[in-house]
């Protein structure tokens, strides 16, 4: 039997960097968490330990912090396109680069450089390159964004075995965390239009949807985000079923008309699937 290595990667992972932008007085601030994974000619350090090949991951979190500082941070989609682009044309040994960003959302308070972080959602990105002259792939998305219906949801009609317990309902409270991620055709887009737009749809579409099952609003809310961009081919939706339960209150005499519920935090139903337009190219590396 002959032992070879498989795929592989590396690199730096969580860098955190937060890029202060100072227009006088009035402060921009940019806060992100970027990890880099490259892979390339990486036989020798794996079989021999010859490192020759091998840029150090310190100095992959040493370019991270020196580009916020050159070329700022716009879209989390262009800095992450910007790193893939200078590790892969830099480096001989390197062929493919994937670098993922997270970002942490703030806004203003009053004056120019007092900041609350925004909402709990966070905005990701994961960018891969193969260098110029290669391909690139470009997925958007956002992690923890938290909406509730309290009400316009029904959940009836489903299969009954001899361990199902659940009463059919025409009145419930439909609430998840919602974790979207959706590719673009190409990198020839306006990130953070393209951002804002396809987040909207979400959010209208499940507040927008008198809801049968959370797997019909999972598909309404992907489907409203292809229809709304062009530039968008798939939608990736996963959505915890954050059960909300009535209590029982006849036992202290009272009626419950919908109006307490307990908030369970585990188990949950988790409800996941992919929305995509029928003209969607094959998926790239950065889908899979
Ligand atoms: O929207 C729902 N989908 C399910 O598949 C399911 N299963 C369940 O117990 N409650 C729910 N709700």
């Amino acid at each position: 039997m002959a032992v070879v290595l498989g795929p592989n990667r590396y690199g730096k992972a969580e860098t955190r960097v937060v890029r202060v932008t100072r227009d006088g007085g009035a402060h921009r601030v940019k806060d992100v968490n970027v990890s880099v994974a490259l892979s390339g000619d990486m036989e020798d350090v794996h079989l021999t330990g010859d490192n020759a090949a091998v840029l150090p991951t310190d100095s992959q979190k040493n370019t991270v912090f020196a580009f916020a500082k050159k070329h700022g941070i716009a879209a989390i989609e262009d800095f992450g396109l910007l790193l893939a682009r200078h590790f892969v044309d830099s480096q001989p040994t390197i062929s493919h680069a994937r670098v993922e960003i997270h970002e942490y959302g703030w806004e203003r308070i009053t004056g120019g450089h007092s900041f609350v972080r925004s909402g709990g959602e966070v905005r990701t990105a994961v960018v891969h390159g193969d260098g110029e002259g290669g391909g690139e792939s470009v997925v958007s998305g956002l992690r923890d964004l938290v909406v509730l219906n309290s009400t316009g949801s029904e959940f009836h009609g489903f299969v009954e075995d001899e361990y199902t317990t659940l009463a059919p309902t025409g009145d419930r409270i439909l609430a998840t965390a919602v974790t979207a991620q959706w590719r673009h055709r190409g990198t020839d887009t306006r990130w953070d239009d393209s951002y804002r737009a396809a987040r909207e749809a979400l959010l209208m579409a499940f507040a927008e949807t008198h809801s049968l099952s959370l797997q019909q609003t999972l598909f309404q809310m992907g489907r409203r985000v292809l229809e709304a961009r062009a530039e968008l081919c798939e939608v990736r939706l996963s959505m915890p079923n954050k059960h909300h339960f009535l209590v029982d209150l006849e036992p202290f005499g009272m009626d419950n008309d919908n109006e307490v519920y307990f908030a369970a935090d585990r188990p949950y139903g988790l409800i996941e699937g992919t929305v995509r337009a029928d003209d969607a190219p094959p998926a790239p590396a950065a889908w899979n």
